[in-house]
């Protein structure tokens, strides 16, 4: 099974696929220490909210090998897992994912004793978002009718997550059961997470899908070549707001003005019950250049200021369903989350 993550216990090193080489080389980075970590999260080396919540979890554990010895061990993990915090601020599952970890410190009696809890932990993090990915492809698959041509944006397959999936896992899953007639992915403008990871990831598994340019969606749904819109998420607040890639509003727009389900998929760490409103959800910018390099430019040209936010907020009111491995709910146009159908093999938590 495809892994972007590789944890190496006896070496101390977390092994990270760079996903900026994808797809022409598939190389790995050693992660020895919790910065590194943080640095392969800051360039996106690793990306997608739960890999980014995974690697996180694997960068405290090497923050906990690292106060091993020190006086104040707790001290120096606590500000170990501050760092790692920064890396990038839109996904939740970063912060969710060393929450848990953050607390392992209360009860460990040694560094020793918080290194092997962390470790533990840090598995089951991994364990648990495989299994609730599997468990939101069956889900989100009954929400596809056989014959159902599909859109997805970014990459929300097994490079992004511990495996499987979230919107990428819903296209496998109703893939395998025979349901899709077709699978449309966008380029995903600047950074091509959709052409170089997702067609990437569905030519590897023999999906047959089509490519397009962001901007082709639009008159691509206009032409009724699309049934359903299927994206991932990097944080939902309590009304159903969804921050995900940049163009995911826009998708959002075309498709209720098409009458076209807009669905997105997730696990219930990037669900931040914290937050009601999406304004309220911390946007990353990325650097100019990500866009200049399209132009043939190493730098952005004079008198020309750049806007490159990495991420967008649908509203509650354009999001038909959001499945996670609970269930699949309606946010009722903001009104309240209404659970339509409840997960019947549990949340796959360990
Ligand atoms: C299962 S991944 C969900 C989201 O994280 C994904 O849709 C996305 O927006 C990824 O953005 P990225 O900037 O590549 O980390």
């Amino acid at each position: 099974m495809l892994k972007p993550l590789d944890w190496q216990s006896a070496q101390g090193v977390l092994r990270v696929l760079d996903q900026r080489q994808l797809p022409a080389r598939s190389e790995w980075l050693d992660c020895d220490s919790p910065e590194s970590v943080s640095e392969a999260i800051h360039c996106m080396a690793v990306r997608g909210a739960p890999a980014i919540g995974i690697a996180g979890a694997w960068g405290a554990v090497l923050a906990a090998r690292a106060a091993a010895g020190e006086t104040d061990w707790r001290a120096c993990f606590q500000s170990a897992l501050q760092n790692l915090g920064r890396a990038r601020p839109t996904a939740v599952n970063l912060a969710w994912a060393l929450g848990r970890m953050r607390g392992l410190a209360d009860t460990a009696s040694d560094s020793q004793a918080l290194a092997e809890a962390c470790e533990v932990e840090a598995a089951r993090i991994e364990r648990e978002d495989l299994a609730a990915n599997q468990r939101i492809g069956e889900l989100g698959a009954r929400l596809l009718p056989k014959g159902s041509r599909v859109l997805t944006h970014c990459n929300t397959g097994a490079l992004a997550t511990g495996g499987h999936g979230t919107a990428l896992g819903i296209i496998r899953s109703a893939w395998s059961q025979g349901l899709l007639a077709g699978v449309y992915a966008t380029e995903t403008r600047p950074w091509l997470q959709g052409s170089r990871l997702t067609a990437w990831e569905l030519s590897q598994e023999g999906i047959a899908a089509t490519l397009l340019v962001d901007s082709a969606a639009a008159s691509l749904m206009g032409a009724g070549e699309i049934d359903a819109v299927v994206i991932g998420a990097d944080r939902i607040t309590r009304r159903g707001d969804v921050a995900n890639k940049i163009g995911s509003y826009m998708l959002a727009v075309c498709a209720r003005a098409h009458e076209i389900p807009f669905i997105v998929a997730a696990p219930g760490s990037t669900v931040d019950s914290a937050l009601l409103k999406g304004s309220d959800i911390p946007i990353e910018n990325r650097s100019a250049d990500e866009i200049w390099w399209a132009a043939g430019l190493d730098k952005p040209m004079a008198g020309i200021t750049t806007h490159n936010p990495a991420f967008d907020i649908t509203p509650a009111e354009l999001v038909t369903a959001i499945v996670t491995e609970e269930g699949i709910a309606s946010p009722m146009n903001g009104q309240g989350m209404a659970l339509l159908e409840r997960s019947d093999s549990g949340s796959g938590h360990s």
